[in-house]
């Protein structure tokens, strides 16, 4: 039906390769697409607009889109496009704003997104070999891309949508199975359900290992490359596998993703655009990876893999164009000078940053330990089991588990415990009669102290930090994967909870308990993983903020509901979470909840500041 907004001309409408002139074919025209990627799933619904709109002015004529399988298909055969998920939805503003898209379906991403945006649900089957031939994976992939690729054909440029090309896979030349049954499968679907006219592609790294396994006859090859790449190398590379057709870099990278620990990565503006402006004077298609990053909300960031596991952090801001509230930048400017010198740009103001306001200080208090809420996060009950069970076993996919059980034996003296083939994926809190005694991490601490008695209640809490999203670690299993040993007995006889805090809280806990049963405010801190909550009064103004965690450890955080993801200041650089106004009431008290993993601070206060914190990196402990 929205499709009726764009005018059905049948038969003028065409978009191909000239394989003669070297460029892409746009009603027969030549034509040459200046491209910014944006994600709308980092993106609340109520803001999609604003972000496109700014786009247009910045001289762009197309966007390019991934879908992530996992937003849209968390429950095997349940699919959700709805609301935040409207893909539909995104592509029709942005057609109405006079853009075209470069649409990546995956159906793996990569995108510092949880698994690379595939479903976590895939892990059930325990040797799947992912983006492969592997049956099990195939037929979920299959079934997936048929209700997708349906969905969007409508949406084709030449049936009168605005998708202009299609990516099949992404970078499979950077994978470890160089598998091509899997991708002529994945090109016989796309062909079946996109028909034959349309243009899709293969996007690799510039190297050849990456362009001999990740390129397929019948898929057009184009490479990705960022600012210190030689571009003549680079287009060299691609024009060994395509000697005729357009110039296209997939992705120039305008900035880059931080992990948690490192220093905020930041790419200079000047030579961005300066880059740029070289690529676009050789007719190259160029699109910029990110133009508008977004957040990783709730549990979706990735992780990397590389010597160890580095989960991604919350903010996607990506130090692009457009900052992850939205605000044009010094950057956006320098690229819209670039562009003028090659096409029209819209005349008009560039719409301005959104107001923020700095709400101050908010004093939390405490709910209680999780040890202590498990009638209300884990209603169920736990499940027993001798060994313990993965988050994939229990499926649970996301976010937290608490693993019980009891201590075997009297431990007077510090006794070591440890996960021998480094299980913990990804982060351990354990407390012995709900006190905290210290914690294990993947890759980082693999062992500590517990002292205890026999028949002491032993409550580990496991985080789930985010699966990798790039690499051969991709089917990354989460909660404990191999034994626990204490000193000389192997922990056993567990009885497993999960917990379902986001049902809890967008049930309503904790604030509908506390008017009635809530203990006395109190401001006593405490070490080891507890929720604490409180409110933001509403002031009339419901303005982007910047939420602050100064001397708070690790944690996560939910304002009205909704999960705004995690935070760690202990480890920066990231020090503040984006917070989108239109989330805020304008005249109910706000509600903030917060799970601190480590321990809270005493003042037991957090900071409504008006600016972003990105580049903080913690001291050095
Ligand atoms: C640190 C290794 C990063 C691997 N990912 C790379 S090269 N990238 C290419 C990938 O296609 C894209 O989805 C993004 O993941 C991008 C980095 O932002």
């Amino acid at each position: 039906l929205k499709l009726a907004k764009v005018k059905r001309v049948s038969g003028e409408r065409s978009f191909s390769i000239d394989y003669k002139n070297n460029c892409f074919l746009k009603d027969g025209k030549p034509f040459q697409y200046i491209s910014g990627s944006i994600h709308y799933s980092r993106i609340p619904q109520y803001y999609w607009k604003d972000r496109l709109v700014k786009m247009y002015m910045t001289g762009l004529n197309a966007i390019q889109v991934y879908v992530p399988w996992n937003f849209h298909e968390a429950v095997q055969g349940i699919y959700n496009f709805t609301g935040d998920r409207d893909l539909e939805h995104f592509l029709d503003l942005a057609n109405q704003t006079g853009l075209l898209v470069i649409l990546r379906p995956g159906p793996y991403i990569c995108a510092e997104w949880e698994m690379g945006g595939l479903p976590a649900w895939l892990l059930q089957k325990p040797n799947i070999i992912l983006r492969s031939a592997d049956t099990d994976y195939l037929q979920a992939v299959s079934n997936w891309l048929a209700v997708l690729l349906s969905k969007i054909k409508p949406w084709l440029y030449i049936n009168g949508g605005n998708i202009i090309t299609v990516q099949v896979e992404n970078e499979y030349g950077s994978y470890y199975a160089c598998d091509y049954n899997y991708m002529r499968h994945l090109w016989t679907l796309f062909r079946l359900f996109l028909g034959e006219d349309m243009v899709l592609f293969t996007t690799d790294g510039n190297t050849d290992r990456e362009m001999r396994c990740g390129t397929l006859e019948g898929l057009y090859a184009t490479v990705d490359f960022g600012t210190d790449t030689n571009i003549t190398e680079a287009f060299s590379r691609q024009r060994r596998f395509e000697p005729r057709g357009p110039l296209v870099n997939s992705e120039f990278y305008t900035g880059w993703l931080d992990h948690w620990g490192d220093q905020h990565a930041v790419v200079d503006a000047q030579k961005v655009s300066r880059v740029l402006g070289e690529m676009l004077a050789m007719g190259a298609n160029v699109n910029m990876y990110m133009f508008e990053g977004g957040t990783n909300f709730g549990y979706w960031n990735g992780a990397d893999h590389d010597t160890r596991f580095r989960p991604v952090v919350t903010s996607y801001d990506y130090d692009a164009p457009l900052s992850e509230a939205g605000d044009p930048t010094e950057k956006l400017l320098a690229i819209r000078d670039v562009i003028k010198q090659f096409r029209d740009i819209p005349s008009g103001p560039m719409p301005p940053a959104t107001p923020k306001f700095a709400y101050g200080f908010v004093t939390l208090r405490k709910v209680g330990n999780i040890s202590s809420l498990l009638n209300t996060l884990s209603p169920l009950g736990p499940v027993r089991s001798q060994y313990p069970l993965t988050f994939e076993e229990m499926k649970q996919y996301y976010g937290y588990m608490l693993y019980r059980t009891t201590l075997p034996r009297d431990l007077s003296e510090p006794t070591p415990l440890i996960s021998p083939l480094n299980g913990i994926h990804d982060r351990a809190y354990v407390s012995v009669n709900g006190v905290f005694q210290g914690l294990l991490e993947r890759d980082t601490a693999l062992v500590m102290n517990i002292t205890g008695q026999q028949g002491d209640t032993v409550d580990i809490l496991v985080e789930n930090m985010g699966r990798v999203n790039f690499g051969s670690k991709i089917n990354d299993y989460k909660g404990l994967l191999s034994n626990l040993i204490l000193g000389r007995d192997v922990l056993t006889d567990w009885k497993i909870y999960p917990l379902d805090i986001d049902g809890a809280i967008t049930g309503g806990w904790p604030h509908s308990d506390s008017e009635q049963f809530f203990p006395p405010p109190h401001k006593e801190p405490s070490v080891g993983p507890a929720f604490y909550t409180g409110t933001l009064q509403p002031n009339g103004l419901a303005w982007d903020t910047f939420l602050k965690l100064y001397e708070w450890k690790k944690g996560q955080v939910w304002i009205n509901g909704v999960n705004m993801g995690r935070y760690w200041p202990a480890r920066g650089p990231q020090q503040t979470l984006y917070v989108p106004g239109p989330l805020l009431s304008t005249t109910v008290p706000n509600v903030i909840t917060v799970l601190e993993l480590e321990g809270a601070p005493a003042h037991l206060r957090v900071l409504f500041m008006d600016r972003p914190q990105l580049s903080a990196t913690a001291p050095k402990s």
